[in-house]
């Protein structure tokens, strides 16, 4: 199963930014066919912008420091995502927009919200006895054991391992996922980890995932729909991909590229 099916995109004449953008400018609707969509193109061709927008019509939770309302990022493409139109299979209730960069967010909110826990036993111990304070100081300390159980201690791990653990521990069946280049903190073992991870959620657990991506390993997600970004945004094979061929010629012959550098 995967939910959505179909976007209309705003039109205008406007030349301001997104309409700026010329993968976006003429961009009237956009069909995704398969559970895994993947977003490629040159920095700065529009695939987070889209994402971005996409975060925001959809009303996903982010993971990182901020939710999408108060993230003053977004501000410049909410009025953009806000006028998309979408189409549903089925709609998910369940999802979210992760970036690269929202990892250190997140791990600083679990570090809050760690805070506050010990500071709620300081609380419960000043005011509470007997049962009572054994109940209450209970509840808490099974809330910090399940984010251990789930996410590992984040302080402890580097970028990548966390980053993947972060991911294993949110991805769930039936949910739509749009995430913008995974691979920024992952080496290619660890892209290989997340390839199979979405590749069993998208066939065997009825998820859709939309990736923004420069990585030619989650290119390759079997049936995935390609979508180059350019002047225009055109389906292509992973094999037809700037990214593909500019990596593959490079490393069956680095010499002849390095002559030309
Ligand atoms: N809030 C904004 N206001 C004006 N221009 C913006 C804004 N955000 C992004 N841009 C511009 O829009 C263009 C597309 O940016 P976007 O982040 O979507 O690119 P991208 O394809 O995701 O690139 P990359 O691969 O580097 O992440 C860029 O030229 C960028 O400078």
């Amino acid at each position: 199963m995967y939910f959505l099916q179909k976007i209309d995109l705003p039109t205008s004449r406007s030349t301001q930014f997104p309409f700026s953008i010329r993968s976006l400018a003429d961009l009237e609707t956009m069909t995704f066919e398969n559970p895994v969509t993947i977003f490629v193109g040159e920095n700065g061709s529009g695939k987070s912008t889209l994402l971005k927008a996409l975060a925001i019509k959809l009303n996903l939770p982010a993971i990182g420091s901020s939710d999408l309302e108060s993230d003053q990022t977004l501000d410049g493409v909410k009025s953009y995502g806000e006028q998309i139109k979408t189409f549903w299979n089925e709609k998910a209730f369940r999802g979210f927009f992760f970036r690269a960069e929202d990892y250190f967010g997140f791990v600083k909110r679990l570090q809050n919200m760690d805070r506050e826990m010990q500071g709620d036993i300081v609380d419960f111990e000043k005011r509470l006895s007997g049962t009572g304070l054994k109940l209450a100081v209970g509840s808490i300390l099974g809330q910090k054991e399940a984010l251990i159980r789930k996410y590992g201690n984040l302080t402890e791990v580097s970028h990548g391992e966390g980053f993947l653990k972060v991911l294993e521990g949110r991805l769930q069946a039936e949910g739509i996922y749009l995430i913008d280049e995974p691979e920024a903190a992952l080496s290619p073992q660890r892209q290989l980890a997340l390839f199979s991870l979405i590749k069993n959620l998208a066939e065997n657990h009825g998820c859709q995932f939309i990736i923004a991506t420069h990585s030619p390993i989650l290119m390759t997600l079997p049936k995935a729909t390609i979508f180059q970004f350019g002047d225009q945004i055109q389906k292509v094979s992973y094999e037809e991909t700037e990214h593909f061929t500019i990596l593959k010629n490079f490393l069956n012959n680095p010499d002849a590229f390095l002559r030309h550098l």
